[in-house]
């Protein structure tokens, strides 16, 4: 739910220096200047140690800044005083990774403790506790303990006790990095329901873009305390510019072979692999059809992902190539004309993908991401002279080009 209104937290030139001393300063937060407007959810992506979790500190002055601006909701937060910075942190709610609650209260001891420090009556905290737990669907499990929860009823004890001074801001680190990928659907669509019901502006901070995909209307990507990319997330995915931003997009989808997988590929198809993108403006779908048609080569779909990002398609193919050199290279330039090409090489002179993604432990095939296209129809592209219709995918060009 983004909105035009005045941004709701703004960095300028924001950078957090940890120590100096004889072990070194780290510059954990480094000249980041970033909006994050009013009734979004705003996504911060980053490997551990890119200053991620300093960045949103830095929100709530839990970090002091060592330079630059914060300013949230209007308030500059680097020029508050501890009284009125009490008064901005009771608008800015934060869950946690470990969720973080108490284990000698209940359920409603949780959720009422922030009512408790800002002086609620007994009468006005238990019926806005009775309020909170019925929002997050836990009123059954008021009086229990926090050890006799699941992880997602944790988090969602969380949510509720971030909510319980109705703030603007919910700062959400790592919330779903402990849950398993059902329980973190149902907590992200408890997010999205804050977002859009009570119009809580939301900052995650997450290393997952499948919760970027899920969640977040913006996205900013951090490599070393600087935000290296940022932007709408499907522009994100559909164009990503910066190495990292494309290691984050590649695990996502999985769509593109990673180096063990094209080893094996490598092995049944000896011949020229390329992945070719999948991208939005419709017009490679044909060409792609038709270069297959036009040259006397042989083309089959080994490996690839399609999805969609905001309703819009996303994602790769790659290819076996099976034709004389000069027919495959002339097909290759012809279709790099309009579509991006990215050259794998071939079993003899192999061509590795600069924006492979790490080996998954569960990896068990170099198919597994292929289901995606056949979904869509793409397997019609698998033949020389394929179908009579063009499928009805869409492709993009995120990779460099084909150089013949
Ligand atoms: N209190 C501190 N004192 C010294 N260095 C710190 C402190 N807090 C963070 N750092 C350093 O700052 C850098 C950024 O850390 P930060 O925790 O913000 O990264 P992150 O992206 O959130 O990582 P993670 O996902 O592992 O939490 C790291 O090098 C970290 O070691």
């Amino acid at each position: 739910m983004a909105s035009s209104a005045a941004p709701m937290i703004s960095f300028r030139d924001a950078t957090k220096v940890f120590g100096g001393g004889r072990s070194g300063e780290v510059r954990a937060v480094d000249g980041v200047t970033l909006d994050v407007a009013a009734g979004e959810v705003f996504g911060v992506i980053g490997y551990s140690g890119a200053g991620k979790s300093t960045l949103v500190r830095l929100i709530n002055a839990l970090e002091p800044l060592t330079s630059g601006q914060v300013v949230v909701d209007g308030q500059d937060v680097g020029a508050l005083g501890e009284g009125e910075l009490r008064e901005v942190r009771s608008h800015i709610g934060m869950i946690f990774q470990q969720f973080n609650l108490l284990s000698s209260r209940t359920v409603a001891g949780n959720v009422a403790y922030p009512l408790e420090v800002a002086g609620w009556s007994r009468a006005r905290r238990a019926a806005r506790v009775a309020e909170l737990l019925e929002f997050v669907g836990l009123s059954d499990k008021a009086k229990q303990y926090p050890s006799k929860l699941s992880g997602g009823q944790k988090q969602r004890v969380g949510i509720a006790r971030a909510l319980a001074t109705n703030p603007k801001v919910l700062l959400a680190d790592e919330s779903t990095s402990a849950l398993d990928p059902d329980t973190t659907r149902d907590v992200l669509n408890l997010l999205r329901r804050v977002n859009a019901e009570l119009g809580v502006t939301i900052v995650v901070i997450t290393h997952e873009m499948d919760v970027v995909k899920y969640i977040c209307d913006r996205v900013a990507v951090m490599e070393h305390g600087k935000v290296v990319e940022h932007g709408d997330v499907y522009s994100l995915f559909a164009r990503p510019q910066h190495p990292a931003t494309r290691r984050f997009v590649g695990s996502s989808l999985r769509d593109r072979p990673t180096a063990a997988a094209l080893e094996r590929l490598r092995r049944r198809h000896p011949g020229r692999i390329v992945t070719i993108g999948i991208r939005e403006d419709g017009a490679s779908s044909n060409d792609l059809t038709r270069a297959l048609r036009e040259h006397p080569v042989d083309g089959t779909i080994v490996y690839g992902g399609i999805t969609e990002i905001a309703e819009r398609p996303y994602g790769s193919l790659t290819l076996a190539l099976e034709g004389a050199d000069d027919a495959v290279a002339a097909f290759l330039a012809d279709l790099a004309t309009t579509t991006s090409v990215l050259d794998l090489g071939t079993a003899a002179a192999p061509l590795a993908d600069p924006d492979a993604v790490p080996e998954r432990s569960d990896e068990d095939g170099d198919g597994g991401a292929v289901r995606g296209s056949l979904d869509v129809g793409a397997a019609g592209l698998a033949q020389h002279g394929g179908p009579e219709a063009a499928p009805t995918f869409k492709l993009f060009a995120p990779f460099r080009r084909w150089k013949s």
